[in-house]
């Protein structure tokens, strides 16, 4: 599975620590960025991410910024993005059961890299469930034809 990986300055050292543990674990991981300490605006890299997941370039997309909100926010501007800004397993297997999430995003100033390894790997490994959840994903992607 091949996955892009992006952060601003706040969310850098949390996307070193996952793109290790992906490749790891044996996942093709295109890490566009950023690759130091120094500002940047995470909506460039929360953009660029939603990009190649929504032109499926890639399966997946995981984004860091320092709260996980701003990326967050930005790459779900995205058409046919649904990204998921998690803080426990829960809400990373649920994004992917009942959500079917194609993006992850994470707060590197909200929880520790031992928990954002575990939701990472709930995340990566459960399935969409489909089903009632289908319909729903549907009506969500449908309201991106309304606006
Ligand atoms: O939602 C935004 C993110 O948490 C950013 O990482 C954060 O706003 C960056 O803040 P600063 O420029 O003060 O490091």
């Amino acid at each position: 599975m091949k996955v892009v990986i992006a952060c601003d300055h706040g969310g850098f050292e949390l996307k070193e620590i996952v793109k290790e543990y992906l490749e790891k674990n044996g996942y093709l991981v295109i890490d566009i960025g950023t690759y130091s300490l120094d500002s940047v605006d995470y909506p460039d890299y929360g953009e660029k991410a939603g990009q190649m997941v929504a032109s499926k370039e890639v399966d997946r997309g995981i984004v860091i910024c320092g709260t996980g909100i701003g990326i967050s926010l930005a790459a779900n501007k995205v058409s046919g993005v649904r990204c998921a800004l998690c803080t426990n397993e829960y809400m990373a297997v649920m994004s992917r059961k009942h959500n079917n999430a194609n993006m992850l995003a994470l707060g590197n100033r909200v929880i520790g890299s031992g928990l954002a390894l575990s939701i990472v790997d709930a995340w990566m490994t459960t399935e969409f469930e489909g089903g009632r959840h289908g319909i729903r994903v549907d009506k969500i992607m449908n309201i991106e034809t309304k606006i």
